[in-house]
């Protein structure tokens, strides 16, 4: 019998930011990010573990940035859907090149571009063992990637939600603007939104507070921070119940 470590989880929604695949550009996708990124991807799905993405659009579009300067707010929110559909084509893209079977699936439909989000359908490819991207949201404007991350983590029964993002965990202020901020190992999701702590929206954590769906956020710029968390590890910030 084997003694290698296995995997603390069975199942994972794993929420990727937008602006992390920015790498050091400015806006877009940086080639060296992305391919690393994947890396990390591949080496948790490659124990065995079920990988659900969902990826942002921070580093195109953000609808909220469009509807500041003039732009009906829900127009601009599309676009910022159809944002992360390119973000979810490019990764898929880097999974397949690393040997990952990738499948995307959209919320809103573009079905000669990538297959329409069906749920039943979702569980049967995470079963399979390829790897599910869920492009364009929740296909509602005026919500958020991270609220499409509790929703879909919720829907295919993930045990965790993992916020993967250029900071290393949950701080008591914006560590980029306070460079006093302190990083909590973990965190009630009553306390963080009390607190209003801009990590992630208000939707999301409810959502995840009320189906019990605990999340971890951590750094995905950190070289196997991905594999630490999946393997039971601490690692960033764990948002609990
Ligand atoms: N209390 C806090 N603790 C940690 N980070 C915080 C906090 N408040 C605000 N932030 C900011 O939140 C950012 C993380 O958000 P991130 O870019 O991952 O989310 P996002 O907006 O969902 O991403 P994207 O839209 O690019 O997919 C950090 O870079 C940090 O500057
Ligand atoms: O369910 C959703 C998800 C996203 N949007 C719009 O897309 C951009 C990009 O998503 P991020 O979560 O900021 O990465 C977002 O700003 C919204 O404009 C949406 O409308 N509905």
């Amino acid at each position: 019998m084997s003694d290698t470590p296995r995997p603390a989880l069975k199942r994972i929604l794993l929420k990727l930011s937008g602006e992390a695949l920015m790498g050091d550009d400015a806006f877009g996708i940086n080639q060296a990010t992305i391919v690393r990124m994947v890396q990390e991807v591949a080496e948790v799905s490659r124990l065995g573990v079920q990988v659900a993405v969902v990826i942002g659009g921070g580093n195109i579009f953000r609808g909220v940035a469009g509807g500041a300067v003039g732009m009906d707010r829900a127009t601009a929110d599309y676009m910022g859907m159809l944002a992360t559909v390119m973000n979810a084509l490019a990764l898929a893209d880097a999974m397949d090149k690393q040997g990952l079977t990738a499948r995307v699936m959209s919320a809103i439909a573009i079905e000669q571009v990538v297959e329409p989000y069906v749920r039943p359908k979702a569980l049967q490819y995470l079963e399979e063992g390829k790897v599910v991207v869920f492009a364009a949201g929740t296909g509602n404007p005026f919500f958020t990637t991270d609220t499409a991350a509790a929703l879909r983590g919720a829907e295919i029964g993930a045990e965790l939600v993992l916020k993967a993002t250029k900071v290393d965990g949950v701080y008591t202020a914006d560590p980029h603007k306070d460079p006093t901020a302190t990083r909590y190992s973990r965190i009630s999701f009553d306390d963080a939104m009390s607190q209003n702590l801009g990590i992630m929206d208000a939707t999301a954590f409810a959502l995840c507070r009320d189906q019990k769906l605990p999340i971890r956020v951590f750094s995905i710029v950190k070289h196997g921070a991905l594999k630490r968390v999946v393997m039971g590890e601490d690692e960033g910030t764990l948002v609990h119940a």
